[in-house]
């Protein structure tokens, strides 16, 4: 279904709702420069480090397509886990994941709530932005408890710049983005408004420190395109 939850005049904050659940798909490949490539970037780095018998989580899961896009694209056998606190998506990712005939353990809960353990992987991509600083870090930290010696956290984020008149030509040129995607500038401004204080982007600096500090001894961009990156850090 097309996004047009932008397109009336809205005044509450952005929301994962039943109405955003209902167009998500289409929002997000039309919102997140290169969403595809990022997908398909993060499940070749992550196939590097999966074995037979690997636990593999999704924070934020959302509609489950990158979880249903690894188990197509990898031979072995995974125990897949999407943790989402939108009961609208969670629904949509069930069933999807069981139109493609792929298992997955779904937990409608805060990522806070959740108990890691013992994961190879562990995927967060565009996840991070919507937790509050200092809860993020801590998120971050409980995100490396979780993981084995050796697996990696593959995460994606909108960013930041700590130049003034550089950032302002990054959002610009994010917003030409979306115009060439359909949106118009009417539904630009009202979700621009919506997200404020709800996305806090990080810039690249502080998305390398919270990862350092965690206790992660290694850290590596692997997608950037404008004001949208990749990273994938190793425990
Ligand atoms: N505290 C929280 N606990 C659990 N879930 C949360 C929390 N905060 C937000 N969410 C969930 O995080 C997801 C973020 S979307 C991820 C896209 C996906 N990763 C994808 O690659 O397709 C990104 C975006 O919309 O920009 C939503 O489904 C929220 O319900
Ligand atoms: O659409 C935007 O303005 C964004 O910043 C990216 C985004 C994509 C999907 C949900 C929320 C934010």
């Amino acid at each position: 279904m097309t996004d047009k939850v932008f397109n009336k005049t809205i005044s509450k904050q952005f929301e994962f709702d039943e109405e955003v659940a209902s167009v998500f798909d289409d929002m997000l490949d039309r919102s997140v420069p290169f969403y595809k490539e990022m997908q398909r970037l993060s499940i070749v780095f992550a196939n590097n480090f999966l074995e037979n018998g690997s636990r593999v989580y999704d924070l934020g899961c959302s509609t489950a397509t990158t979880l249903i896009e690894l188990s197509k694209n990898c031979n072995k056998d995974l125990k897949l886990i999407g943790i989402d606190n939108s009961k609208a998506m969670l629904e949509r990712a069930n069933n999807k994941s069981k139109a493609f005939g792929v298992d997955i353990k779904f937990i409608c809960n805060d990522i806070f709530d959740v108990d890691l353990k013992d994961a190879k992987v562990i995927f967060s991509n565009y996840t991070l932005q919507f937790i509050r600083p200092l809860q993020r870090e801590k998120l971050v930290k409980k995100i490396y408890d979780g993981l084995t010696e050796g697996g990696v956290f593959i995460f994606s984020e909108k960013l930041v710049s700590q130049n003034s008149i550089l950032n302002k030509q990054l959002i610009d040129e994010y917003y030409s983005f979306k115009k060439a995607q359909g949106y118009s500038e009417f539904e630009i401004s009202q979700k621009r408004e919506a997200l404020e204080n709800v996305l806090i982007p990080y810039t690249e600096d502080e998305n390398n420190k919270m990862i350092k500090d965690a206790g992660f001894s290694h850290c590596e961009m692997i997608f950037k395109w404008v004001n949208f990156a990749t990273f994938i850090a190793i425990k």
